[in-house]
Parts: structure tokens; sequence; C-alpha cells
């Protein structure tokens, strides 16, 4: 079975993914891909280059981050013309990882994918996970993670599709408002339910 995981940027995602690695389950996370496939010396920077110009690299010549974070989550259609150069790369080598999982003997595989909605991509897996939590906490959590201002942090979550859109796209919902052992239970609940799980 092949499940998305998927929610909001600082939603919970990654602390529910390292929960699932801690059963064992293979995951193929979106976020590392879109690194790995920007690295020094790859096509897809390059294009990036083309499309933003130099201050799109840093001086030791990786992809600026910071740079093209501040692009990206201002204007859409700066956002789109990444997208449009990055995502066939993440596309194609999260497609490869998950092969590479199934062509080892994996029964499960998460593919765990932020935009999974906004790129239309649920067609790819089974089984829809997503991690939820209230506007309010993810505000105050993506400010602190990130050390955003609250302008900042609220542009980045008005880039993405609302929560409770992707609430109702989905086959199991984790409510991230509480603890994490709370959220711990929620998920041991869901794979039992799945039988990916005892
Ligand atoms: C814009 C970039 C350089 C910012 O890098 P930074 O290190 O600050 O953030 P990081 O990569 O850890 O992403 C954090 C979160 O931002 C959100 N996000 C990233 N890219 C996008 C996007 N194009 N549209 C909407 N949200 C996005 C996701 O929720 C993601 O989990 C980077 O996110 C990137 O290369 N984005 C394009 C690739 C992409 O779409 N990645 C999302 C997963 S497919
Ligand atoms: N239940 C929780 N209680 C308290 N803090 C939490 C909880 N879940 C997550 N966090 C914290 O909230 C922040 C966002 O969580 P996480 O990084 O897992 O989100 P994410 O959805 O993977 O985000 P992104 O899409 O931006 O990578 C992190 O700093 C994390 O430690």
């Amino acid at each position: 079975m092949i499940i998305g995981l998927t929610g909001s940027i600082a939603s919970g995602k990654s602390t529910v993914a390292k929960m699932l690695k801690d059963y064992g389950l293979p995951i193929v996370d979106a976020d590392l891909v879109a690194r790995v496939v920007v690295e020094p010396g790859t096509p897809t920077l390059q294009k990036i280059v083309e499309a933003f110009g130099e201050v799109a690299l840093t001086e030791d010549g990786a992809m600026n981050r910071q740079k093209i974070g501040e692009m990206i989550f201002n204007d859409e259609e700066q956002r789109k013309r990444l997208n449009r150069i990055i995502h066939p790369a993440i596309r194609q080598e999260m497609l490869r990882q998950r092969d590479e999982h199934i062509a080892k003997g994996a029964q499960t595989v998460i593919m765990d994918i932020p935009l999974l909605f906004e790129s239309k991509l649920q067609h790819f897996v089974d089984k829809i996970l997503v991690v939820s939590v209230t506007e309010d906490t993810q505000l105050k959590r993506l400010m602190e993670r990130n050390q955003l201002s609250e302008q900042e942090a609220t542009a980045r979550i008005s880039s993405q599709l609302p929560l409770s859109v992707k609430e109702q796209g989905a086959d199991a919902v984790i409510n991230n408002n509480g603890t994490i052992e709370e959220t711990a239970e929620q998920l041991q609940r869901i794979l039992r339910n799945w039988e990916v799980i005892e």
C-alpha cells in the first residue's frame, strides 16, 4: 500500500513521518528530494538560474533557499515558475525511490508530500493521511520553528490550500493540536485500521 502523508506547512508532517519511520516503514520525503534535485551541477539548478538569474545562487554555487523562498512565497507567478521547473524533477525522483522500496519487498511505502493536493498527486497513492492543526497553532509553530514574523509566516501559509479543504480529501486525519503522545496514539489507531501494523 502506498500511503500519501500530507498536511500544510508546520502542521506536523515531519513529526508524524518520524513516527512512521520508527515503525520501520520506508519514507519517500518530497522536501528532501526537492533538495537533492537542485544540488550544484544538476540540470534543474541550471534551469532555475536561467529563469531567476544569478541571485538564485549562494557564493558557493548552491541554490539560495532564503532568496528563492522570499521570491516565491510572496508572488504566485514566481512560485508557479519555480514549480514548473522543479516539480517534474521531484516527481521523477520520488517515483524512482518508491519503486526501489517496492523492489526491495516493502509492503507499505510512505510518500511524504506537502503539496499532494496542490499538485493533484492523489492518484500516486492508495490512502491519504492528513496531519492537521488549527490556523492558530499552525501560525504559532511556523513562526517559532522558522523564526518568521507573523507576516512572513502568513504568506507561506497562504501559498497552500487550507487544511480544512485537505481534510475533506483525506482517508484519515490526525489532529495534531494536542501533545506528541496524542498524535502517536491517533497514528497507531489509523495504522491498525489500515492493517499496516498489528
Ligand atoms: C522555496 C524553497 C527554496 C524554500 O526552502 P526552505 O529551506 O526555506 O523550506 P523547505 O524546503 O524546508 O520547505 C518547507 C515547506 O514549505 C512549503 N513549500 C515549499 N515549496 C513550496 C511551493 N512551491 N509552494 C507552496 N509551498 C511550498 C512546504 O510545505 C514545505 O514543506 C524550497 O521549499 C523549494 O525548493 N521549494 C520548491 C519545491 C517544492 O515545491 N517543495 C515542496 C514539496 S514538493
Ligand atoms: N504535537 C505537537 N506539539 C508541539 N509541537 C509540535 C507538535 N507537532 C509538531 N510540533 C512542532 O511544530 C513544528 C512543525 O512541525 P513539523 O516540522 O513536523 O511540520 P511539517 O508539517 O513537517 O512542516 P513543513 O511542511 O514546513 O516541513 C516543529 O517545530 C515541531 O517540533
